[in-house]
Order: C-alpha cells, then structure tokens, then sequence
C-alpha cells in the first residue's frame, strides 16, 4: 500500500469506506476518509487494504481485478448489483446477490437458450453457467455432478435451485411430461414445508438435495428428492409475526365450500396451532378482494393482507392443486392429505383441565367435545381411544409380582398438552415424509448412468438464542466446509504444485476436530445427548453438564460465561454451550435438546395412530417402530433418535458428494428488509467472510500473490 493511494478501511455499516493512509503506526493506520467532512480514525493493519485505481469499475470474476482482497471483492459485488447484474464468479464459485425484485430477461427462455453448452467465462456469471457446466462435466467425465447452494435464510437459496432444475429441464430434458414433473414437484413441496420466518416469507424449514438423473445419452430420464430436518416446532407454535406452514392458510383461504364443510375448517384465528402466530393471508389488492370476509381472521380484516410479489394463500392454493394434478395425484389423495391437515389443526384446539379426583390426571374440557369428535372422525379414530391416549399413557410396571403388567398413568395437564402436541408434530412430519415421497414416485425411473444433484440446504446461522435445529444446521455446514477445503482446497494446490507454479502449501484450519466433537462414537454431542435421552429421567441439564465434564479442555469447546457477549454470560453452565465453529463461535442454550431429539411418540398414541381406522394414516405411521407387541414394548421408553439420524443422512449425503464433481453457489441476502437495491455492505461482508468465499479468497488471493509477487496482505488461516 502506497501512502496517497486509496485504501479500504473497516466502515460500521458499509463493511469498507474509501480512504488514504495519512499515519503509519506498529500495528495500526491513520485512516481520512475521502467522504468530506469525515473525521480521521485509526484502524487495525491487517484490516486495511489497497483499493482498484478505479472503484467503479466492476468485473465479472473477482479473480481479474488488480488487487484481490475481501474489500475490492464487497465493493466489486456492490457496484454489480447496483446494475442489477446479481452474479459473481470468484474462480469457479457464483456468487448470487439476491435482487428481491423480478428481474424476467435475467430467466428467460432465450437467456437459457444462450448459455447452451457454453464454457464457463464466455458469458456474463449466471447460475445457468454453473448448471451448463455441471451438464458438460457430466457427459464428458462420465460423472455425477453436484451443485452445493448455500446462504442464509432469504438469500436466494430455493430460487437459484429452481432456476438450475428449470434449466437442466429445459435444456437437457426429453420435452416430455417428466421435465414438467420435476418443475411442478417445487409449489408441493413448498405448501407443506415452507412458512413465513422474519427472515424470509418463503423460508424453506428443511433442507433437500434434488437428483436428475440421466440415461446414457444424457437425457433427463427421472429425479429424486431427499430431504433433511423439518423444523417440527413450527407446527404447533410460531413467534408473533411469523406463520405455520404455509398449507394450513391455503387452505381455509383456498378450499372450497364443500372441503371446508366436511373439513370444519374457519378462518386461521380458530385455530390454536396459528393465533398465536399472524393469522394474514398473503395476498394482493384484487386476490384479497376474492377471499371471502369470512375466512379471514380480524388481524387481516384489520390490517389488510401480507404481501409478497410471488406469494397469494388463494392463487397458491389453486396452483397447487393444478401441481398436484400434473405429478399425478388423483382426487383421494388429495383429499387425504387436505384432511389430514385439518386434523392437525383440530388438534390443536383440544384443552384439558385437572380431572378434580385423587389421581391427580386430567380430562378434556367439555367446551373440546365438538373438536375431539372432529379429530376422530378425520384421522379416523375412536372417539374413546383418542380421548384416552391423550390423557393417560400405559407403562409396563415391573415391581413385583405385578412384572409384566400393563397399567394405565394419567397425565397432567402439562403432559397431555406435551402428548397432544408430540401427536400433531408426528401426524404433520409423517403426512410431509410422505408428500415427498409420493413426489418421487412421480418421476420414476428405472435406471440412471448418471445424476446431477442440486443442495439446497440452510447456511451457517447464529442467533441470540441458539436451540437444536441450529446446533444441526452448523454441524452440517462443518461437514460440507470440511468437503469444500478437501474439494477446491486441496485440489487447487495439488494443481498449482503439478503446474510447478511455486505456490508453497496453503496451511487452511482443518476443522475435522469440531466435527469429532460433534459426531465421535460415544464421547460426540450427539451420541452423549442420546445416552441422556436414554436415561429414566433425561434432563436437559444434566446433559449440558456431561458434554462439559467430557470435553473440559477441548479448544472448541467452552462455557456460556466465557462468551464476548453478555447475553450469552447469562447462561448457567448447565443451561447451554459454545462451541466454536469455522465460522464463528455460537452459543447453544440446551434447554429442550433432549425433547427435540427424541421422534418417538409414546406407546399410547404410538398404538392409536398406527390402529387408525383410517388406510392413510396407518400407512402414514407403518413404518415407525411401532410395537406390535404393545404388552412387550409398553414399559420400555421409546426413544428414536433425530440427531443421529441426521448424522446418518449427512454422511450418506456427504458419500455422495465425494462421489460426483462438484461446483458451488454462494447467495448472499442483501438487506434485512427484504427490499430491491439496497445494500447493506457490512452485513454481506459477513456473509461473505464466514463462507466458502472467505476460504476461496484467502487462497486465491494468496495464489496469485505469491505467483506474480503482488503481496498486499497477509493469508490467514479460515478460523
Ligand atoms: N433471483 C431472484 N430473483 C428475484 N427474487 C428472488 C431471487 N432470489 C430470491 N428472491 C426473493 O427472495 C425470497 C427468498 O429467497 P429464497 O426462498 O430462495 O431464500 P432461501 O435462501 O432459500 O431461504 P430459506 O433458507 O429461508 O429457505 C424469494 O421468495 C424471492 O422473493
């Protein structure tokens, strides 16, 4: 860095802010902002660097500009996306700004068209380039491809995967009836386990990675969907602003009269399972004037309709049904799943109070009769079954002489609510397992040479109170950070050294010892948590204290009390843990990890349900392990393990990616607000810093620095 010259000097807001260097000091810069009327400040050497000779100048791979740091990488995406160009290569990965505003010529047919067998780099960065790319790598390799979309919530994740599915059908397909099925897979799949968050209107709440697969002659011959963690706490409750999933509003805005007779639906703020949530229906000026008063609750008669330029409760609902139609469902099956949903919803609306006897049980309240009775006869039980199973549990005694027998516990009234919640979580997460696995059956295919397979999964995410589902959702993105530095990492220096271009070894933060922490047999979060989980009497606490006495000294683990932040020095030892990660450290509060990491409901509605009288239901619940010998299993705690399941599905998902060739889109959100042009420069430098990008960067920057001798700041290691 040149004195006079400008440089790029940490900005509160911006992320950078355009300067000279006006002092030099041991460790630190005196920075004049060129912004008239700024003061001076001083600023960390590291965290300063030199800026293009011409800052408004952009360019499509961040990899040709003049100086290459993470400062001229955020102003080089800033002045694109200002020119609404929202794609960025940095070498091979894309990074995707997300425009909140439709941009049609970006996607339009004659734009896919174009990019039609064309090589990376003789176009403008577009996600077709990357699924172009995969295309061309697979039938030249002879060799799956997988395309990992990352991000945070809202930052554009689930488009961009649309975009690559619409492209590789299109493109690739046979013009048949299949391209269109993979397509119309998307509106069911979204009803079901997509909600409004604070983050994103249309937040996916579980993760998927979506095959096509091709023949031999590379022509789209099916697809396959897997899926990962659906956020289950959202079924029964959701924070102030934000909803249920979204099928529950389509369809008491959407159904018609007759599905809402015989489904005893009423306007949203009927229903426990959504008035505590927003109960307004997205909707425009004129399809708001279609929803008849009725349906709507008094939050949306008083404050008008939620609106999104590609959400509508009513329009969604009819598009779905026509998705529906298209993959293949008939009429029944429709309805099966519409009446399961309803049952859910009426489930929600069964309270209890104490029963008043020695007991100490509960029972349902008379004002419930009505909605118990409706629960029964839509997911097609006894009346006098569902009613007993909600408010006593069998267990197995074996005190005494009496071993082996079969006796009935009342519930309170805090445990018949936990039960009659856990039924409604396992009925609606059955109901979406099987959503998506009739959505494969829709694209069937009898073999495959070779699959493309597109990651849509949730990035990296640190809040002020971090539970279970974040504590997953980070664990995975070690797993797929860890695959990121052997793919690209590795790879790029064993080809720098092949090329013989002097590049010593890039020493990157191996993070294997964060995902043993998590993972190892026995000693691992996970398997600690099931031996809790296992326990007569599990405890949240005692957990947290485990995990802590197992890994007293390990560098990625430590206490709450030890955090830079305050809020998290108030969590008690017992109450929670930090770990850190590759991208930053977070804190886990472990109250409820132990109820959230059990799938298992207990034997009593476990045996209700599987006895349904109802065909869809029990299918529903078939495969569960579901006792048959209630007698035998009745007393034993039954236990199924969500975090080692995930654990299971990652490794298979993480097998499979080491098995194909890989390429990697990076979305970034631009603002908190969800609105068009405005970019909000330090909170995207932290999305950038805390990806693949920063990895990316580091290495590039480093690369070509010690090839062509352009050393303008220090590598550092990813943590
Ligand atoms: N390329 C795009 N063009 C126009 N709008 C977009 C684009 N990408 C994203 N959006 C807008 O941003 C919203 C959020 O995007 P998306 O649902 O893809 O985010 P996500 O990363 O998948 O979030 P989550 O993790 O919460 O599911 C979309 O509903 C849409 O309104």
């Amino acid at each position: 860095m040149e004195d006079g010259k400008p440089v790029w000097a940490p900005h509160p807001a911006d992320g950078f802010q355009l300067g000279t260097i006006v002092d030099i000091g041991a460790n630190s810069l005196t920075i004049e902002p060129l912004k008239q009327g700024q003061k001076s400040f001083t600023a960390q050497i590291n965290q300063v660097f030199p800026a293009e000779d011409d800052v408004n100048k952009h360019v499509e791979d961040n990899c040709s500009l003049m100086y290459l740091n993470e400062a001229t990488l955020l102003n080089n995406v800033r002045v694109r996306y200002s020119k609404d160009k929202i794609y960025t290569f940095v070498a091979n990965i894309l990074i995707a700004v997300n425009p909140y505003v439709d941009l049609p010529k970006l996607y339009a047919p004659e734009t896919i068209k174009q990019y039609h067998g064309r090589s990376l780099g003789t176009l403008p960065p577009h996600v077709y380039a990357i699924a172009d790319k995969a295309f061309r790598d697979m039938r030249v390799l002879k060799m799956s491809q997988s395309i990992i979309v990352s991000g945070e919530s809202g930052a554009g994740k689930t488009e961009n995967t649309k975009f690559v599915l619409r492209y590789l059908t299109t493109s690739y397909g046979t013009g048949q009836d299949i391209d269109e099925r993979i397509v119309e897979a998307n509106p069911l799949l979204e009803a079901f386990g997509n909600a409004k968050t604070v983050r994103n209107n249309n937040s996916s709440r579980f993760g998927k990675f979506v095959e096509i697969h091709f023949n031999g002659k590379n022509t789209v011959v099916g697809g396959f969907v897997s899926h990962y963690l659906l956020e289950k706490s959202r079924i029964c409750q959701q924070s102030q602003e934000e909803r249920n999933y979204h099928i529950f509003y389509r369809l008491c805005a959407g159904a018609s009269e007759d599905i809402r007779t015989k489904f005893h639906l009423e306007s949203p703020d009927a229903f426990r399972y959504l008035n505590r949530g927003c109960t307004r229906f997205f909707a425009n000026k004129d399809t708001d004037k279609q929803i008849l008063q009725n349906r709507k609750s008094p939050e949306h008669l008083k404050a008008g309709p939620l609106k999104d330029p590609l959400l509508d409760d009513q329009g969604d609902f009819n598009r779905m049904c026509g998705a529906m139609k298209k993959i293949g469902l008939d009429d029944t099956e429709k309805l099966d799943l519409f009446r399961v949903v309803a049952g859910v919803l009426h489930l929600g609306n069964i309270d209890f109070e104490e029963a008043g006897s020695t007991s100490g049980g509960c029972t349902i309240k008379n004002q419930s009769s009505q909605t118990v009775e409706y629960c029964a006869e839509l997911l097609g039980l006894e009346e006098s079954d569902l009613r007993v199973s909600l408010t006593s549990r069998v267990m197995l005694t074996t005190a005494g002489g009496a071993k082996g027998t079969v006796i009935k516990v009342p519930l309170k009234v805090e445990q018949a609510n936990n039960a009659r919640d856990a039924l409604a979580k396992a009925v609606y997460s059955r109901l979406f397992d099987h959503v998506v696995t009739r959505v494969n059956q829709c694209f069937p295919f009898d073999s495959s040479a070779n699959f493309i397979g597109v990651l849509d999964i949730a990035g990296f995410e640190y809040f002020e109170h971090n539970s279970f589902e974040q504590f997953c959702i980070n664990y995975c993105n070690e797993k797929l950070q860890q695959f990121f530095n052997e793919r690209i990492l590795k790879e790029e220096q064993e080809l720098y050294q092949k090329e013989g271009l002097g590049v010593n070894e890039v020493h990157y933060v191996d993070n294997q010892d964060c995902i043993d922490l998590v993972e190892a047999k026995l000693v691992g979060i996970l398997d600690i948590l099931d031996e809790e989980n296992r326990l007569p009497q599990p405890s949240d606490q005692h957990f947290a204290e485990t995990v802590h006495n197992k890994h007293k000294n390990h560098f990625r683990l430590t206490v709450p009390r030890k955090s830079k932040l305050q809020v998290h020095r108030n969590v008690r030892d017992d109450e929670g843990f930090i770990v850190r990660h590759f991208a930053g450290a977070v804190c886990y509060e472990t109250t409820k990890f132990v109820e959230k990491n059990n799938d298992a409901l207990h034997m009593s509605l476990e045996c209700l349900v599987s006895e349904s009288k109802d065909r869809f239901i029990r299918d529903l619940f078939e495969n569960s392990n579901n006792a048959k010998d209630s007698k035998q299993k009745a007393g034993k705690l039954s236990f199924i393990s969500v975090g080692n399941k995930f654990k299971t599905q990652l490794n298979i998902l993480l097998e499979k990616l080491r098995s194909t060739g890989s390429s990697f889109i990076r979305c970034i959100k631009p603002n908190l607000k969800m609105v068009s042009h405005q970019f909000e420069g330090a909170q995207i430098l932290s999305q950038l810093q805390c990806s693949e990008i920063g990895t990316q960067l580091q290495l590039t920057s480093y690369c070509i620095a010690s090839t062509f001798l352009l050393v303008h700041h220090k590598f550092l290691p990813v943590t």
